[in-house]
């Protein structure tokens, strides 16, 4: 077949995919509706989960996963623009690892809202003016994200879905690498480069800012100055990248949390969050997590941030394997109470949603 020829049978396959796409598009006009009448977030993570998985299972090549994965996220994202056009808020300005976390998640038909700090993703979202947030949550290498931990003590939000990205820092600047006297990021993202710096620099300064698409908009108005940040920080700003992948841990991963005001009802294969304070006396964590043991739940994380509100008393947030519904987790979590002050269930949600 003449190359013309095989143009022409893609054309023709074109054609009906457009048509197939829209007549999905127009059963989920009617989701759309129900949803309206009946109630019910439009953001549904746990049916999400089952459509990527039957694509998955139905794949039966020569495409990748990864690329089907990536055509029907673009496709739900276009199902939230007909039913109703979400608001996402994530850490800004553009650029941001969050940013970019966010656009592979929910693609290109929804609106995205950058704020200045990461509280204020828990505010936007508490007050309605944001339909979900995303927040990042922990890193492989430098451990848990302490503006997050401490956001949740004090919002209302749940915690809907999670999602895991690889993290790539690059050194971007507009002088010789020789020449920079300033490095602007994010605290964390020193401490995933922290062998990488301190083998390169003697003399310059590192700067703690907001974010790592904030650091490169300072360092691309300022001489002599560079930022840790991602390549498409580096496009929007203006500026070089003069070293790329200077993260001490080559698998460097962030797991991001999606924040809203909704439940995610169970898959079969979710993580529970929760929040607890003890008191401070001997034993006290220890007792809790027994309760976990005693009721064959697994432990996938545990943290803890200081109460703030009386020296050596904690706040643990513990992810378990199951969702909060099971009959399991409630037994747990009755017995758990008894010996926490305080605990709360942020939210189950499904497992491991890896980005590409
Ligand atoms: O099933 C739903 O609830 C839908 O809104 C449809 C749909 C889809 O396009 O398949 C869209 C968005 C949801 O997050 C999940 C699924």
């Amino acid at each position: 077949m003449s190359l013309e020829d095989l143009r022409k049978k893609i054309d023709d396959i074109d054609s009906k995919l457009v048509e197939l796409l829209n007549e999905r598009a127009r059963v989920v006009v009617k989701v759309g509706k129900y949803k309206d009448k009946n109630g019910g977030p439009i953001y549904a993570p746990h049916r999400e989960k089952a459509v990527l998985e039957k694509i998955s299972r139905a794949n039966t090549g020569p495409l990748p996963d990864k690329t089907l994965t990536a055509i029907w996220r673009e496709m739900m994202s276009g199902s939230f623009f007909l039913e109703r056009p979400l608001r996402i808020a994530f850490l800004g300005p553009e650029g941001s690892f969050s940013h970019s976390a966010a656009m592979l998640k929910f693609g290109q038909s929804v609106d995205y809202e950058a704020v200045a700090d990461i509280r204020t993703i828990f505010n936007e979202v508490s007050k309605g003016h944001s339909d979900l947030g995303i927040v990042p949550i922990e890193n492989s290498a430098g451990g848990g994200i302490d503006e997050s931990l401490d956001a949740f003590v004090d919002s209302d939000v749940y915690i809907c879905a999670e999602v895991y990205m690889a993290i790539h820092h690059n050194l971007l600047a507009n002088c010789k690498l020789e020449d920079v006297k300033e490095v602007y990021s994010k605290p964390e993202v020193f401490a995933q480069c922290r062998k990488w710096l301190s083998d390169t620099f003697t003399g310059a300064k590192t700067i703690a800012v907001a974010s790592s698409a904030r650091a490169a908009q300072m360092a691309a108005e300022k001489p002599y100055t560079a930022a840790i940040g991602s390549t498409a920080a580096a496009d929007l700003y203006g500026l070089k990248i003069v070293c790329e992948n200077i993260e001490d841990v080559p698998n460097n991963v962030t797991r991001f949390l999606i924040i809203g005001k909704q439940d995610t009802p169970p898959t079969g294969d979710d993580k529970t969050s929760l929040l607890f304070s003890t008191a401070h006396k001997a034993g006290a964590l220890v007792d809790v997590l027994e309760v976990f043991r005693d009721h064959g739940l697994n432990l996938a994380n545990i943290e803890s941030r200081p109460s703030k509100k009386r020296e050596w008393e904690y706040y643990f947030f513990v992810d378990f394997v199951g969702h909060k519904s099971s009959e399991q987790a409630q037994k747990a979590l009755e017995a758990a109470k008894k010996h926490c002050l305080q605990l709360s269930v942020l939210g189950s949600y499904p497992k491991n949603d890896k980005l590409l």
